[in-house]
Protein backbone atom coordinates (compact mmCIF):
# COMPACT_ATOMS: atom_id res chain seq x y z
CA UNK A 1 0.00 0.00 0.00
CA UNK A 2 1.67 3.27 -1.08
CA UNK A 3 2.23 5.73 1.77
CA UNK A 4 3.67 9.12 1.02
CA UNK A 5 6.81 9.82 3.05
CA UNK A 6 5.44 13.01 4.58
CA UNK A 7 6.34 14.43 7.93
CA UNK A 8 3.01 15.81 8.94
CA UNK A 9 0.21 13.66 7.77
CA UNK A 10 -3.10 15.14 6.87
CA UNK A 11 -6.41 14.16 8.30
CA UNK A 12 -9.50 12.74 6.74
CA UNK A 13 -11.84 14.69 4.50
CA UNK A 14 -15.65 14.47 4.57
CA UNK A 15 -18.19 15.52 1.95
CA UNK A 16 -21.96 14.94 2.03
CA UNK A 17 -24.70 16.29 -0.22
CA UNK A 18 -28.51 16.12 -0.03
CA UNK A 19 -31.08 16.72 -2.76
CA UNK A 20 -28.99 16.84 -5.93
CA UNK A 21 -29.62 14.56 -8.89
CA UNK A 22 -25.89 14.10 -9.58
CA UNK A 23 -25.05 13.63 -5.89
CA UNK A 24 -22.25 11.06 -6.33
CA UNK A 25 -20.57 13.11 -9.09
CA UNK A 26 -20.55 16.26 -6.97
CA UNK A 27 -19.24 14.23 -4.03
CA UNK A 28 -16.39 13.05 -6.25
CA UNK A 29 -15.59 16.69 -7.15
CA UNK A 30 -15.83 17.76 -3.51
CA UNK A 31 -13.54 14.95 -2.36
CA UNK A 32 -11.07 15.95 -5.06
CA UNK A 33 -10.77 19.35 -3.34
CA UNK A 34 -10.19 17.53 -0.03
CA UNK A 35 -7.62 15.04 -1.31
CA UNK A 36 -4.86 16.85 0.65
CA UNK A 37 -6.54 15.60 3.86
CA UNK A 38 -6.07 11.91 3.09
CA UNK A 39 -4.50 9.82 0.37
CA UNK A 40 -4.75 6.26 1.72
CA UNK A 41 -8.20 5.48 0.41
CA UNK A 42 -11.53 6.93 -0.67
CA UNK A 43 -15.17 5.92 -0.78
CA UNK A 44 -18.62 7.20 -1.71
CA UNK A 45 -22.02 5.96 -0.53
CA UNK A 46 -25.05 7.00 -2.59
CA UNK A 47 -28.61 7.08 -1.32
CA UNK A 48 -31.21 6.17 -3.96
CA UNK A 49 -34.70 6.39 -2.50
CA UNK A 50 -33.49 5.10 0.86
CA UNK A 51 -31.27 2.39 -0.59
CA UNK A 52 -27.57 2.85 0.29
CA UNK A 53 -24.86 1.67 -2.10
CA UNK A 54 -21.08 2.10 -1.80
CA UNK A 55 -17.89 2.02 -3.83
CA UNK A 56 -14.56 2.35 -2.01
CA UNK A 57 -10.91 1.43 -2.43
CA UNK A 58 -7.30 2.06 -1.46
CA UNK A 59 -5.30 4.94 -2.92
CA UNK A 60 -6.11 8.35 -4.37
CA UNK A 61 -9.65 9.28 -5.39
CA UNK A 62 -8.80 9.19 -9.11
CA UNK A 63 -7.43 5.69 -8.64
CA UNK A 64 -10.43 4.40 -6.67
CA UNK A 65 -12.86 5.83 -9.25
CA UNK A 66 -10.75 5.08 -12.32
CA UNK A 67 -13.65 3.69 -14.39
CA UNK A 68 -16.81 5.65 -15.29
CA UNK A 69 -19.01 2.74 -14.21
CA UNK A 70 -18.03 3.22 -10.56
CA UNK A 71 -19.77 6.61 -10.33
CA UNK A 72 -22.48 5.47 -12.75
CA UNK A 73 -23.26 2.66 -10.31
CA UNK A 74 -24.04 5.22 -7.56
CA UNK A 75 -27.33 6.88 -8.56
CA UNK A 76 -29.49 8.75 -6.06
CA UNK A 77 -30.16 12.26 -4.81
CA UNK A 78 -27.85 12.14 -1.80
CA UNK A 79 -24.30 10.93 -1.26
CA UNK A 80 -21.55 10.81 1.36
CA UNK A 81 -17.81 10.58 0.65
CA UNK A 82 -14.57 10.21 2.59
CA UNK A 83 -10.82 10.38 1.95
CA UNK A 84 -8.71 8.72 4.62
CA UNK A 85 -5.39 9.22 6.32
CA UNK A 86 -5.26 6.75 9.20
CA UNK A 87 -4.76 7.86 12.79
CA UNK A 88 -5.91 4.60 14.34
CA UNK A 89 -5.92 1.06 13.00
CA UNK A 90 -4.27 -0.40 9.91
CA UNK A 91 -4.01 1.03 6.39
CA UNK A 92 -6.22 -1.80 5.06
CA UNK A 93 -9.36 -1.63 2.94
CA UNK A 94 -11.55 -2.60 5.93
CA UNK A 95 -10.78 0.80 7.49
CA UNK A 96 -11.61 2.81 4.36
CA UNK A 97 -14.80 4.80 4.85
CA UNK A 98 -17.72 5.46 4.68
CA UNK A 99 -18.47 2.45 6.88
CA UNK A 100 -21.88 0.77 6.68
CA UNK A 101 -24.05 -0.47 9.54
CA UNK A 102 -27.47 -1.99 10.19
CA UNK A 103 -27.75 -3.53 13.66
CA UNK A 104 -30.59 -4.66 15.88
CA UNK A 105 -33.03 -2.10 14.41
CA UNK A 106 -32.45 -3.30 10.83
CA UNK A 107 -31.99 0.38 9.94
CA UNK A 108 -29.06 0.87 7.56
CA UNK A 109 -26.73 3.86 7.79
CA UNK A 110 -23.30 4.93 6.55
CA UNK A 111 -20.74 6.82 8.58
CA UNK A 112 -17.67 8.96 7.77
CA UNK A 113 -15.28 10.26 10.43
CA UNK A 114 -12.50 12.83 10.70
CA UNK A 115 -10.58 12.90 13.95
CA UNK A 116 -9.39 10.48 16.58
CA UNK A 117 -11.30 9.05 19.55
CA UNK A 118 -9.36 9.06 22.81
CA UNK A 119 -11.44 6.36 24.54
CA UNK A 120 -11.70 3.98 21.57
CA UNK A 121 -9.71 1.23 23.26
CA UNK A 122 -11.92 1.20 26.35
CA UNK A 123 -15.16 1.28 24.36
CA UNK A 124 -13.95 -1.40 21.99
CA UNK A 125 -13.16 -3.66 24.91
CA UNK A 126 -16.57 -3.02 26.48
CA UNK A 127 -18.34 -3.76 23.20
CA UNK A 128 -16.25 -6.87 22.57
CA UNK A 129 -16.96 -8.11 26.11
CA UNK A 130 -20.65 -7.63 25.30
CA UNK A 131 -20.25 -9.98 22.37
CA UNK A 132 -19.88 -7.43 19.55
CA UNK A 133 -17.57 -8.19 16.64
CA UNK A 134 -15.72 -5.58 14.61
CA UNK A 135 -14.98 -5.60 10.88
CA UNK A 136 -12.32 -2.88 11.03
CA UNK A 137 -9.46 -1.96 13.36
CA UNK A 138 -9.86 1.84 13.36
CA UNK A 139 -11.68 3.90 15.99
CA UNK A 140 -14.37 5.10 13.56
CA UNK A 141 -16.39 1.88 13.68
CA UNK A 142 -17.08 2.39 17.39
CA UNK A 143 -19.68 5.11 16.95
CA UNK A 144 -21.49 2.90 14.41
CA UNK A 145 -21.49 -0.06 16.82
CA UNK A 146 -22.79 2.07 19.69
CA UNK A 147 -25.68 3.38 17.54
CA UNK A 148 -26.47 -0.08 16.15
CA UNK A 149 -26.83 -1.57 19.61
CA UNK A 150 -28.64 1.22 21.39
CA UNK A 151 -32.20 0.06 22.22
CA UNK A 152 -33.96 3.45 21.79
CA UNK A 153 -36.49 3.41 18.94
CA UNK A 154 -35.54 6.81 17.47
CA UNK A 155 -32.29 7.07 15.44
CA UNK A 156 -31.41 10.59 16.67
CA UNK A 157 -31.81 9.46 20.29
CA UNK A 158 -29.52 6.50 19.59
CA UNK A 159 -27.01 8.86 17.97
CA UNK A 160 -27.12 11.35 20.86
CA UNK A 161 -26.55 8.63 23.46
CA UNK A 162 -23.64 7.28 21.46
CA UNK A 163 -22.01 10.67 20.84
CA UNK A 164 -22.07 11.23 24.59
CA UNK A 165 -20.05 8.07 25.14
CA UNK A 166 -17.16 8.86 22.80
CA UNK A 167 -14.31 11.27 23.59
CA UNK A 168 -11.66 13.09 21.57
CA UNK A 169 -11.74 14.71 18.17
CA UNK A 170 -14.61 13.90 15.86
CA UNK A 171 -16.40 15.39 12.92
CA UNK A 172 -18.93 12.85 11.66
CA UNK A 173 -21.32 12.74 8.73
CA UNK A 174 -23.89 9.94 8.62
CA UNK A 175 -26.24 8.95 5.81
CA UNK A 176 -29.48 7.20 6.74
CA UNK A 177 -32.28 6.22 4.32
CA UNK A 178 -34.06 9.53 4.96
CA UNK A 179 -31.46 12.02 6.29
CA UNK A 180 -27.90 13.24 6.18
CA UNK A 181 -26.68 13.98 9.71
CA UNK A 182 -23.52 15.77 10.86
CA UNK A 183 -22.05 15.96 14.38
CA UNK A 184 -19.05 17.76 15.83
CA UNK A 185 -17.18 17.03 19.08
CA UNK A 186 -17.63 19.37 22.07
CA UNK A 187 -14.31 21.15 21.32
CA UNK A 188 -14.83 21.51 17.58
CA UNK A 189 -11.27 20.31 16.96
CA UNK A 190 -11.91 19.60 13.28
CA UNK A 191 -13.43 21.96 10.74
CA UNK A 192 -16.92 21.16 9.41
CA UNK A 193 -19.03 23.54 7.33
CA UNK A 194 -22.51 23.76 5.83
CA UNK A 195 -23.14 25.13 2.32
CA UNK A 196 -25.99 25.55 -0.15
CA UNK A 197 -26.18 25.49 -3.92
CA UNK A 198 -28.58 27.56 -6.01
CA UNK A 199 -30.36 24.34 -7.04
CA UNK A 200 -31.46 23.90 -3.40
CA UNK A 201 -29.04 21.12 -2.47
CA UNK A 202 -27.33 21.18 0.93
CA UNK A 203 -23.70 20.23 1.50
CA UNK A 204 -21.75 19.47 4.67
CA UNK A 205 -18.00 19.05 4.30
CA UNK A 206 -14.62 19.43 6.01
CA UNK A 207 -13.38 22.62 4.34
CA UNK A 208 -14.85 25.54 2.45
CA UNK A 209 -12.52 24.80 -0.50
CA UNK A 210 -14.80 21.83 -1.27
CA UNK A 211 -17.85 24.13 -1.22
CA UNK A 212 -16.13 26.39 -3.77
CA UNK A 213 -15.30 23.35 -5.87
CA UNK A 214 -18.99 22.47 -6.32
CA UNK A 215 -20.22 26.11 -6.59
CA UNK A 216 -21.91 26.07 -3.20
CA UNK A 217 -22.20 29.09 -0.94
CA UNK A 218 -20.91 28.89 2.61
CA UNK A 219 -23.76 29.05 5.14
CA UNK A 220 -22.04 28.45 8.50
CA UNK A 221 -19.69 26.24 10.51
CA UNK A 222 -21.13 23.31 12.46
CA UNK A 223 -20.90 24.17 16.18
CA UNK A 224 -19.23 22.10 18.92
CA UNK A 225 -21.73 19.65 20.43
CA UNK A 226 -24.16 20.19 17.55
CA UNK A 227 -26.08 17.67 15.43
CA UNK A 228 -27.26 18.97 12.06
CA UNK A 229 -30.04 16.97 10.40
CA UNK A 230 -30.67 17.51 6.69
CA UNK A 231 -33.64 15.84 4.96
CA UNK A 232 -36.54 16.62 2.62
CA UNK A 233 -38.11 18.76 5.39
CA UNK A 234 -35.07 21.10 5.48
CA UNK A 235 -32.24 21.59 7.99
CA UNK A 236 -32.66 21.08 11.72
CA UNK A 237 -30.13 21.72 14.49
CA UNK A 238 -29.96 19.91 17.83
CA UNK A 239 -27.36 19.58 20.57
CA UNK A 240 -26.04 16.32 21.98
CA UNK A 241 -24.29 18.23 24.76
CA UNK A 242 -24.11 21.79 26.09
CA UNK A 243 -20.83 21.08 27.79
CA UNK A 244 -18.74 22.60 24.98
CA UNK A 245 -15.57 24.65 24.75
CA UNK A 246 -14.32 25.62 21.29
CA UNK A 247 -10.67 24.76 20.67
CA UNK A 248 -10.07 24.38 16.94
CA UNK A 249 -6.85 22.55 16.07
CA UNK A 250 -4.31 25.33 15.37
CA UNK A 251 -2.47 22.97 13.01
CA UNK A 252 -5.44 23.28 10.65
CA UNK A 253 -4.43 26.91 10.17
CA UNK A 254 -0.68 26.33 10.25
CA UNK A 255 -0.42 23.37 7.91
CA UNK A 256 -3.35 21.04 7.24
CA UNK A 257 -6.14 23.00 5.62
CA UNK A 258 -5.95 24.36 2.12
CA UNK A 259 -4.98 28.06 1.99
CA UNK A 260 -8.18 28.96 0.11
CA UNK A 261 -10.32 27.55 2.95
CA UNK A 262 -11.91 29.68 5.66
CA UNK A 263 -12.30 28.18 9.14
CA UNK A 264 -14.68 29.93 11.54
CA UNK A 265 -14.48 33.15 9.55
CA UNK A 266 -10.66 33.17 9.39
CA UNK A 267 -8.99 32.72 6.02
CA UNK A 268 -6.26 30.09 6.30
CA UNK A 269 -4.11 31.94 3.78
CA UNK A 270 -4.43 35.29 5.62
CA UNK A 271 -3.72 33.64 8.98
CA UNK A 272 -0.48 32.17 7.56
CA UNK A 273 0.43 35.60 6.19
CA UNK A 274 0.01 37.09 9.65
CA UNK A 275 2.05 34.27 11.21
CA UNK A 276 4.90 35.29 8.87
CA UNK A 277 4.45 38.99 9.64
CA UNK A 278 4.50 38.47 13.39
CA UNK A 279 7.43 36.06 13.05
CA UNK A 280 9.39 38.82 11.28
CA UNK A 281 8.81 41.11 14.27
CA UNK A 282 9.54 38.44 16.89
CA UNK A 283 12.50 36.85 15.10
CA UNK A 284 14.08 39.46 12.84
CA UNK A 285 17.04 38.65 10.57
CA UNK A 286 19.15 41.78 10.17
CA UNK A 287 21.37 41.88 7.10
CA UNK A 288 19.55 39.12 5.23
CA UNK A 289 19.31 39.48 1.43
CA UNK A 290 16.35 37.32 0.62
CA UNK A 291 13.36 35.43 2.12
CA UNK A 292 12.58 31.97 0.78
CA UNK A 293 9.75 29.51 1.38
CA UNK A 294 9.82 25.75 1.70
CA UNK A 295 7.21 24.77 -0.87
CA UNK A 296 4.32 24.36 -0.66
CA UNK A 297 2.88 24.97 2.75
CA UNK A 298 5.04 27.92 3.85
CA UNK A 299 4.56 30.27 0.89
CA UNK A 300 2.10 32.59 2.64
CA UNK A 301 4.15 32.76 5.86
CA UNK A 302 7.31 33.54 3.85
CA UNK A 303 5.53 36.28 1.90
CA UNK A 304 4.24 37.67 5.22
CA UNK A 305 7.80 37.65 6.61
CA UNK A 306 9.06 39.43 3.51
CA UNK A 307 6.33 42.09 3.60
CA UNK A 308 6.84 42.86 7.29
CA UNK A 309 10.66 42.87 7.16
CA UNK A 310 11.10 44.56 3.78
CA UNK A 311 13.49 41.76 2.75
CA UNK A 312 12.62 40.67 -0.82
CA UNK A 313 11.02 37.28 -1.44
CA UNK A 314 12.45 34.90 -4.01
CA UNK A 315 11.84 31.34 -5.15
CA UNK A 316 14.96 29.45 -4.20
CA UNK A 317 13.41 26.01 -3.90
CA UNK A 318 11.30 24.10 -6.37
CA UNK A 319 8.93 21.29 -5.50
CA UNK A 320 8.38 18.39 -7.85
CA UNK A 321 4.57 18.26 -7.99
CA UNK A 322 4.56 14.59 -8.93
CA UNK A 323 4.90 13.33 -5.39
CA UNK A 324 7.17 10.35 -4.98
CA UNK A 325 5.48 7.54 -3.13
CA UNK A 326 7.13 4.79 -1.16
CA UNK A 327 5.76 1.34 -0.68
CA UNK A 328 6.67 0.76 2.90
CA UNK A 329 5.98 2.53 6.17
CA UNK A 330 8.03 5.72 6.23
CA UNK A 331 11.37 5.16 7.95
CA UNK A 332 13.95 7.86 8.53
CA UNK A 333 15.98 6.95 5.44
CA UNK A 334 12.76 6.80 3.39
CA UNK A 335 11.89 10.26 4.64
CA UNK A 336 15.29 11.64 3.65
CA UNK A 337 14.92 10.05 0.26
CA UNK A 338 11.39 11.51 0.03
CA UNK A 339 12.62 15.07 0.72
CA UNK A 340 15.39 14.63 -1.86
CA UNK A 341 12.89 13.48 -4.47
CA UNK A 342 10.63 16.41 -3.65
CA UNK A 343 12.75 19.54 -3.33
CA UNK A 344 15.48 21.04 -5.50
CA UNK A 345 17.26 24.39 -5.62
CA UNK A 346 17.46 27.38 -8.02
CA UNK A 347 21.20 28.06 -7.78
CA UNK A 348 21.31 31.67 -9.13
CA UNK A 349 18.72 32.73 -6.52
CA UNK A 350 20.79 31.25 -3.71
CA UNK A 351 24.48 31.76 -4.54
CA UNK A 352 26.25 34.32 -2.34
CA UNK A 353 23.06 35.20 -0.41
CA UNK A 354 22.22 35.50 3.26
CA UNK A 355 18.94 33.63 3.28
CA UNK A 356 15.92 33.68 5.59
CA UNK A 357 14.33 30.27 5.10
CA UNK A 358 10.72 30.23 6.32
CA UNK A 359 8.91 26.96 6.96
CA UNK A 360 5.62 26.36 8.76
CA UNK A 361 6.93 23.70 11.12
CA UNK A 362 9.78 21.41 12.10
CA UNK A 363 8.63 17.91 13.01
CA UNK A 364 11.61 15.55 12.92
CA UNK A 365 13.96 18.09 11.35
CA UNK A 366 14.51 16.00 8.21
CA UNK A 367 13.31 18.70 5.80
CA UNK A 368 15.16 21.64 7.38
CA UNK A 369 18.44 19.77 7.69
CA UNK A 370 18.32 18.63 4.09
CA UNK A 371 17.45 22.10 2.78
CA UNK A 372 20.09 23.90 4.85
CA UNK A 373 22.72 21.55 3.41
CA UNK A 374 21.31 21.90 -0.09
CA UNK A 375 21.31 25.71 0.04
CA UNK A 376 24.87 25.79 1.40
CA UNK A 377 26.03 23.33 -1.27
CA UNK A 378 24.60 25.80 -3.78
CA UNK A 379 26.66 28.69 -2.45
CA UNK A 380 24.40 30.28 0.20
CA UNK A 381 26.44 32.52 2.53
CA UNK A 382 24.16 31.90 5.49
CA UNK A 383 20.86 30.10 6.11
CA UNK A 384 18.65 31.50 8.86
CA UNK A 385 15.68 29.25 9.53
CA UNK A 386 12.47 30.92 10.76
CA UNK A 387 9.49 28.77 11.72
CA UNK A 388 5.99 30.26 11.49
CA UNK A 389 4.69 28.23 14.45
CA UNK A 390 6.00 27.54 17.97
CA UNK A 391 8.31 24.62 18.88
CA UNK A 392 6.38 21.41 18.20
CA UNK A 393 7.07 19.20 21.21
CA UNK A 394 3.82 17.57 22.34
CA UNK A 395 1.90 14.76 20.63
CA UNK A 396 -1.67 15.07 19.34
CA UNK A 397 -4.48 12.68 20.22
CA UNK A 398 -7.32 14.41 18.39
CA UNK A 399 -6.54 13.51 14.79
CA UNK A 400 -2.94 14.21 13.81
CA UNK A 401 -0.83 11.10 13.72
CA UNK A 402 1.93 12.34 16.04
CA UNK A 403 1.17 9.98 18.90
CA UNK A 404 4.47 10.13 20.77
CA UNK A 405 6.73 13.07 21.55
CA UNK A 406 9.75 10.87 21.03
CA UNK A 407 9.70 11.42 17.26
CA UNK A 408 9.64 15.23 17.65
CA UNK A 409 13.01 16.98 17.54
CA UNK A 410 11.49 19.78 19.68
CA UNK A 411 10.88 17.32 22.51
CA UNK A 412 14.56 16.44 22.72
CA UNK A 413 16.48 19.67 22.12
CA UNK A 414 16.42 23.34 23.04
CA UNK A 415 16.06 25.81 20.16
CA UNK A 416 19.83 26.10 19.97
CA UNK A 417 20.11 22.31 20.09
CA UNK A 418 17.71 22.05 17.15
CA UNK A 419 19.74 24.72 15.30
CA UNK A 420 22.84 22.59 15.71
CA UNK A 421 20.98 19.50 14.50
CA UNK A 422 19.69 21.18 11.36
CA UNK A 423 23.07 22.95 10.85
CA UNK A 424 21.57 26.40 10.27
CA UNK A 425 23.29 29.70 11.09
CA UNK A 426 20.37 30.81 13.22
CA UNK A 427 16.90 29.55 14.14
CA UNK A 428 13.81 31.34 15.44
CA UNK A 429 10.24 30.24 16.14
CA UNK A 430 6.94 32.09 16.40
CA UNK A 431 5.64 32.35 20.00
CA UNK A 432 2.35 30.78 21.13
CA UNK A 433 1.03 34.32 21.70
CA UNK A 434 2.12 35.32 18.22
CA UNK A 435 0.34 32.30 16.78
CA UNK A 436 -2.87 33.06 18.66
CA UNK A 437 -2.69 36.69 17.55
CA UNK A 438 -2.14 35.68 13.92
CA UNK A 439 -5.19 33.41 13.86
CA UNK A 440 -7.30 35.77 15.93
CA UNK A 441 -9.81 35.48 18.69
CA UNK A 442 -12.19 32.60 17.90
CA UNK A 443 -13.84 32.57 21.33
CA UNK A 444 -13.67 34.22 24.74
CA UNK A 445 -12.88 30.96 26.48
CA UNK A 446 -9.55 30.14 28.18
CA UNK A 447 -8.15 28.80 24.87
CA UNK A 448 -9.21 31.74 22.69
CA UNK A 449 -11.03 29.02 20.75
CA UNK A 450 -7.79 27.31 19.69
CA UNK A 451 -5.98 24.10 20.61
CA UNK A 452 -2.26 24.85 20.91
CA UNK A 453 -1.46 21.67 22.87
CA UNK A 454 1.28 20.58 20.41
CA UNK A 455 3.27 23.61 21.54
CA UNK A 456 2.33 24.23 25.17
CA UNK A 457 0.96 20.86 26.34
CA UNK A 458 -2.29 22.55 27.29
CA UNK A 459 -4.71 19.80 26.23
CA UNK A 460 -8.33 20.98 26.36
CA UNK A 461 -9.61 17.53 27.42
CA UNK A 462 -8.51 14.53 29.45
CA UNK A 463 -6.59 12.06 27.28
CA UNK A 464 -8.41 8.93 28.52
CA UNK A 465 -6.80 5.81 26.99
CA UNK A 466 -3.65 7.80 26.13
CA UNK A 467 -3.28 9.60 29.46
CA UNK A 468 -1.06 7.17 31.34
CA UNK A 469 1.38 6.68 28.48
CA UNK A 470 1.51 10.41 27.80
CA UNK A 471 2.14 11.29 31.46
CA UNK A 472 5.03 8.83 31.56
CA UNK A 473 6.53 10.16 28.36
CA UNK A 474 6.08 13.78 29.44
CA UNK A 475 7.93 12.95 32.64
CA UNK A 476 10.71 10.98 30.92
CA UNK A 477 11.35 13.68 28.33
CA UNK A 478 10.74 16.57 30.76
CA UNK A 479 8.25 18.08 28.33
CA UNK A 480 6.76 20.50 30.87
CA UNK A 481 10.09 21.54 32.33
CA UNK A 482 10.29 25.31 32.54
CA UNK A 483 6.68 25.56 31.40
CA UNK A 484 3.45 26.27 33.16
CA UNK A 485 1.67 22.89 32.88
O1 LIG B 1 10.86 18.36 10.17
P1 LIG B 1 10.27 17.42 9.23
O2 LIG B 1 9.99 16.10 9.88
O3 LIG B 1 10.99 17.25 7.97
O4 LIG B 1 8.81 17.97 8.87
C1 LIG B 1 8.50 19.31 8.59
C2 LIG B 1 8.00 19.49 7.20
O5 LIG B 1 6.86 18.64 6.96
C3 LIG B 1 5.81 19.41 6.41
O6 LIG B 1 5.91 19.47 5.02
P2 LIG B 1 5.71 18.22 4.06
O7 LIG B 1 7.02 17.75 3.59
O8 LIG B 1 4.87 17.20 4.74
O9 LIG B 1 4.92 18.73 2.79
P3 LIG B 1 4.25 20.11 2.26
O10 LIG B 1 4.75 21.28 3.00
O11 LIG B 1 4.63 20.20 0.83
O12 LIG B 1 2.80 19.90 2.42
C4 LIG B 1 6.04 20.79 6.97
O13 LIG B 1 5.47 21.78 6.12
C5 LIG B 1 7.54 20.92 7.01
O14 LIG B 1 8.05 21.40 5.78
N1 LIG C 1 -7.44 11.17 9.81
C1 LIG C 1 -8.62 10.89 10.28
O1 LIG C 1 -9.46 11.74 10.56
C2 LIG C 1 -8.79 9.42 10.51
C3 LIG C 1 -10.12 8.94 11.03
C4 LIG C 1 -9.98 7.64 11.82
N2 LIG C 1 -9.40 7.89 13.12
C5 LIG C 1 -9.14 6.62 11.06
O2 LIG C 1 -8.08 6.29 11.46
O3 LIG C 1 -9.54 6.14 10.05
MG1 LIG D 1 6.43 21.61 4.23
Amino acid sequence: MPIEAKSLNEECGLFGIWNQKHAAYLTYDGLHALQHRGQEGAGIVANQNGHLKRHKGLGLLTHVFNKPEYLESLPGKAALGHVRYSTAGSHGIENIQPMMFTGIHAYPFALAHNGNLTNAKTLRKQLTDDGQTFKASSDSEILGKLIENNPKPNFIDRLKDSLNQIRGGFAFILMTPDSMIAALDPNGFRPLVIGKRDDGSTIICSETCALDQVHAKYVRDVEPGEIVIVNDDGIKSEKFTDNTELSVCSMEYIYFSRPDSVIRGVSVSRARHRMGQILAKEQPTPNADVVMAVPNSSFEAAIGYSTASGIPFDMGLVKNQYVARTFIEPTQSEREHGVRMKLSVVRPAVEGKNIVLVDDSIVRGTTSKYIVRLLKANGAKSVNVRIASPVLKFPCFYGIDIRTADELIGAHYSVDGIRKQIESDSLGYLSVNGLTKAIGHLSNNQYNGLCTAYFDGNYPTKLYDYQKEFDEEAKDLGLYKGMKA
